[in-house]
């Protein structure tokens, strides 16, 4: 209801809303909201640069009133420290007064010594009676007062001069007094003055002599160290601290395992922004911690892995999925231990299918037997070569798991990429895939040949293809490598392959040009190089991640030391992995005891990464090519003998001799000419047991297959050519 006026009667005055007029214009944007008073004051408090960061938060404010209490425990000393240096200042401002040293001194240089001997020494002698004077004059007052006022004059002379000498003898710019010559200690002096920290820097070489820095955030206490923010001076770079991290160190008069340094980026940073820890000790001399992962009972692979902690004792953890990750360090200094913890994260999650390859044939990998879908440990070229077929296998899943994202709908695969719920889904086949490889070189540098699309080349090269084409196209799909090795040469890793691998972890290794092949070019001049490492660090090695770990987004690398995975632990992890793919049905392959091969379709992956069909150097094909006389007819006769070891070891000259119908002399000469040197044997004869010359059968298969690698080297040599 609305009375004449338009306003509504018999509602809340506060509901009230004055009726609009035909015609009149409404403006429909509300007005402005106004902020209380009171949170403007509090952001006001929380943004102003004059409020002291104590003040504003709580870490800050108990550092404060750590310093306060520290300050006011040290005073004491502090105080009789100036006393004393505020005594040493006036004993020798006296003495050069008393001695006229400034007159002495000025007639000296003038030459004209000699001349003024006569005053100096009567204005010594005055200032000798002046002094006396005081002493005596204050000795007197003193002695009075002490009478009329009692033994409390003493005491306040006694302190009125001791402020006085304190003032003198305070520690500021310029003061006074000697400095030392052997300094104290310089480690930890900077947390209390902050000039020793500029020094730092300036002696570092990090910013110039007149220059200075600001601080941003006082130095407190994080950890088991201290931190401090600070902002270079204009044009100064925080990159060029990172990289000289080692002689600001030594500035510091720390170990540069003990110094992290990173430049602060994002809103909160910029390019001159340096955040500084140093550890109060080497934090990895500490001993080591247990993967947090025995404390779960699963794990999903779609979350990082904990792969171990920072020297602040943050924990670091791997992005796996839809990344690469190269291992690579000189040997014992916990290559598998790292690679081990990256696949533990993967077992305890039964969704995943794991291909294990350990080419280093030692027992760390055994248990992992249990989960794995394809298993192999040994380091001989049947293992490479089957090693290649699973390669083989895993380049045409990759390729049937793009086919076949062509067809789903975009809810259930949004991009051409496999998501948690793909992966977990069995009518999808599409799990994620780890091909983990201890020893990558092994197959990398194998020289069995094998024939590709006509053309013949080792089966580590087309290993290192087979890798690079997968390390490329196969973690969108869900399919991961991990790789670790002993030699990170760049003849044993292609760079093609190097290049593809997203996530690298360098532990200790010879030199800074090892260490940039794991970690990239240029690593160790932005200064990370993993040659630095101290052996004793086992576990410690410069993480690149691919991917954000708890560092922060923008960090390029950093030093990790992985967890302690030790044996029990490994099998424990490894026997919670099959009994989780038990319990969810997931039990495949080798872990499953199923031995079928994998039928390979070698055609369409050769054509995929661009090469024709592998075809392994086996024993048939080895067996077409040629042999010279008389091997060749050696080698006919003894067939049965040479394939099969049926027991024969050994072949009297004069049966080979009369069966290939040849003359023995020349016959001798000619099978020497092959390296086959005739030996002495005893052999069954119609007049009992006899010693004859002839060969061992093994001198004879060895030299068949001498001539054999010769002639497909040769072969490929002119393919080379080619
Ligand atoms: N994070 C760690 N903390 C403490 N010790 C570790 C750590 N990682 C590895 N180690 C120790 O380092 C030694 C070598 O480890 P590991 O076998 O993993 O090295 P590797 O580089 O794989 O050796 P190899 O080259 O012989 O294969 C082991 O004795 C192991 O206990």
């Amino acid at each position: 209801m609305t009375n004449p006026d338009g306003e509504l009667v018999g509602v809340d005055a506060s509901l009230r809303v004055r009726a609009v007029l035909e015609g009149e214009f409404v403006n429909d944007v509300p007005p402005p909201v106004r902020t209380p008073w009171r949170r403007q004051a509090v952001n006001w408090w929380r943004c102003s640069p004059r409020v002291p960061l104590w003040a504003k938060d709580r870490v800050h404010a108990v550092q404060a009133v750590k310093d306060l209490v520290v300050a006011v425990l040290r005073s004491p000393f502090r105080f009789m420290g100036a006393v004393v240096r505020g005594l040493v200042v006036a004993v020798r401002w006296w003495r050069s007064w008393v001695t006229v040293r400034d007159y002495r001194e000025a007639a000296e240089q003038s030459e004209k010594l000699a001349d003024k001997f006569t005053d100096i020494r009567e204005l010594t002698l005055f200032r000798w009676k002046v002094t006396g004077a005081i002493v005596l004059t204050v000795a007197v007052v003193v002695a009075v007062l002490d009478l009329v006022y009692g033994h409390r004059v003493f005491w306040i002379a006694g302190v009125v001069v001791a402020v006085a000498l304190a003032i003198l003898g305070r520690r500021k710019d310029g003061s006074p007094g000697r400095k030392a010559v052997l300094a104290g200690p310089r480690t930890l002096t900077w947390t209390m003055d902050p000039q020793v920290l500029v020094d730092a820097f300036r002696d570092a070489k990090l910013i110039g002599k007149d220059e200075t820095l600001r601080l941003v955030d006082r130095a407190t206490r994080r950890g088991e160290g201290w931190a401090i923010t600070v902002d270079l001076p204009a044009t100064r770079k925080a990159a060029d601290v990172v990289k000289h991290r080692e002689a600001l160190a030594s500035a510091l008069a720390v170990d540069e395992i003990q110094l992290s340094v990173e430049r602060v980026r994002g809103n909160g940073g910029h390019a001159g922004r340096v955040a500084m820890w140093v550890a109060d000790e080497d934090p990895y001399a500490k001993p080591p911690i247990r993967t947090p992962l025995l404390g779960v009972h699963r794990w999903d692979a779609w979350r990082p892995v904990p792969f171990g902690t920072d020297a602040r004792g943050r924990r670091i953890d791997l992005p796996l999925v839809w990344t690469s990750v190269l291992i690579g360090a000189i040997p014992r200094q916990g290559k598998t231990m790292a690679e081990r913890l990256a696949a533990a994260g993967l077992i305890l999650d039964p969704h995943t299918r794991l291909y294990v390859a350990d080419f280093k044939n030692g027992k760390d990998w055994k248990a992992a037997e249990q989960v794995a879908h394809r298993f192999m440990s040994g380091d001989d070229s049947e293992h490479v070569l089957a090693f290649l077929d699973w390669l083989v296998e895993l380049v045409a899943d990759v390729q049937g798991r793009y086919r076949r994202m062509q067809d789903l709908d975009d809810l259930t695969c949004p991009e051409s990429k496999v998501t948690p719920d793909m992966s977990r889904d069995p009518s999808l086949d599409m799990p994620i895939t780890a091909l983990v490889v201890d020893e990558v070189q092994i197959p990398l540098e194998d020289r069995t040949p094998v024939e590709v699309q006509g053309k013949k080349l080792t089966a580590g090269e087309y290993i290192g293809e087979l890798l690079t084409w997968l390390a490329k196209k196969a973690p969108a799909a869900g399919v991961i490598l991990v790789l670790a090795t002993q030699r990170p040469d760049s003849k044993t890793i292609p760079s093609s392959l190097r290049a593809v691998l997203g996530s690298r972890f360098a532990l200790r290794v010879m030199d800074w040009r090892d260490s940039n092949i794991i970690l990239g070019e240029q690593m160790n001049t932005r200064g990370y190089d993993s040659s630095r490492l101290l052996p004793s660090h086992k576990g410690v090695g410069i993480l690149r991640p691919d991917g954000e770990t708890q560092a922060g987004v923008d960090v390029l690398a950093l030093i990790v030391r992985t967890f302690y995975m030790p044996n029990e632990d490994w099998r424990e992890i490894c026997q919670r992995g099959r009994a989780l793919r038990e319990a969810e049905g997931t039990l495949t392959g080798h872990a499953a005891g199923q031995t079928a091969q994998p039928v390979l379709d070698h055609a369409s992956v050769a054509k995929a990464i661009g090469k024709g069909t592998p075809v392994p150097a086996d024993t048939e094909r080895v067996d077409e090519i040629a042999l010279p006389e008389p091997l060749a007819s050696v080698a006919d006769y003894l067939a049965d003998g040479l394939a099969n070891d049926d027991g024969r070891d050994f072949v009297p000259t004069a049966e080979l001799v009369d069966a290939l119908g040849v003359e023995p002399k020349g016959f001798g000469l000619d099978m020497s000419a092959f390296g086959c040197r005739p030996t002495r044997d005893r052999v069954p004869t119609e007049d009992g047991m006899k010693q004859v010359r002839g060969y061992a059968i093994a001198d004879i298969r060895a030299a068949i297959e001498r001539v054999r690698d010769a002639a497909v080297i040769e072969a490929e040599m002119i393919d080379d050519d080619q």
